[in-house]
């Protein structure tokens, strides 16, 4: 059995599901593009190749081999997209979220279900289908939960909306002693560098007490300011719109010491390292084409 437990995003790593490349399927069509980064690349003629994406998931892989993580790959559904396993489903302290997740993803969880049959039924949660959430938007950070959300009323109308107020308030009611706080964040369904796909796209904690930021993912700047006011200002690493869209936020912790973060991140790299962190650089360019990056890829299931 696994015993899940996940209390917040830096601790020490333990066991993870990292999802896969192989059979990703053909090159989508315009309309089938769910962000807009991948339909960016669909028109221009640059989306990823599935050999140079498989070698960017091994080199992740290898890195979890060298800290003796534990972990656990989805069965490969043919020509199907299954590379960003943290939106799937995500564990907040011992239990097991499956989130209601866009149509177009929702085959994404059957392939894992030779690890949810590792886990207690009890702790495993799901809901109706008009609750949405995905991982992406959820963040432990010790006594919060952080949640992204869209609150504009046309939450219809963005694909790239995918956490409503329904979720967060089912969140809050399940931890009544956790402060629930959500983020209402931009979205666009055409402009990828206006669009704060889930929270882990402008915002991620490292180490203790610091954190990435991109305060114009924010739609309300008292959203932001509230992380300002818990991390304090020295703390926080801003990112510009331009890396917002390389996706600098989406760097991922084995520890509070140790950040796995794309090779080409010259400027965050260098502020990582100045604060002290061990930090683990991999080739992760042509997935972050997907409007994805290395949190995205992982799904926790135990942190110490
Ligand atoms: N947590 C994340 O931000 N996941 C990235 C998901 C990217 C994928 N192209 C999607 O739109 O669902």
């Amino acid at each position: 059995m696994i015993k899940l437990n996940v209390q917040n995003e830096t601790t020490r790593l333990r066991a993870v599901v990292l999802g896969t490349a192989k059979s990703n399927g053909p090159i989508p069509t315009i309309e089938e593009a769910y962000d807009p980064k991948s339909l960016e690349h669909i028109k221009a003629g640059t989306y990823p190749l599935e050999k140079d994406m498989i070698a960017e998931m091994e080199a992740f892989n290898k890195v979890f081999e060298k800290y003796n993580v534990k972990v656990y790959r989805p069965e490969v559904i043919p020509n199907y997209n299954q590379i960003f396993s943290r939106d799937i489903a995500f564990v907040i302290e011992d239990k097991l979220f499956k989130s209601n997740i866009l149509p177009d993803r929702e085959k994404e969880i059957e392939a894992i279900q030779y690890v949810l049959n590792e886990i207690d039924e009890n702790k495993i949660i799901k809901t109706t289908d008009d609750i949405h959430f995905e991982g992406g938007d959820v963040m432990l950070w010790n006594d919060h939960i952080f949640v992204g959300t869209y609150k504009g009323q046309d939450y219809e109308k963005f694909i790239t909306a995918r956490t409503n107020m329904k979720g967060v308030n089912f969140i809050k009611q399940l931890f009544p002693n956790k402060i629930v706080k959500e983020f209402d964040l931009v979205k666009s369904n055409t402009i990828a560098k206006e669009n704060a796909l889930h929270l882990d796209c402008c915002f991620q904690p490292v180490g203790t007490n610091k954190a990435i930021i991109h305060k114009e993912g924010f739609r309300d700047i008292n959203d932001y300011n509230y992380l300002v006011n818990l991390f304090g200002m020295e703390n926080l690493f801003h990112i510009t719109k331009d890396e917002m869209y390389q996706m600098f936020s989406n760097v991922f912790s084995i520890s509070p010491e140790v950040v796995v973060s794309e090779r080409n991140f010259t400027r965050l790299n260098n502020w990582l390292q100045s604060q002290g962190f061990i930090v683990e650089e991999i080739p992760y360019a042509e997935i972050s084409k997907q409007e994805g990056l290395l949190r995205c890829s992982t799904m926790p299931l135990i942190r110490d």
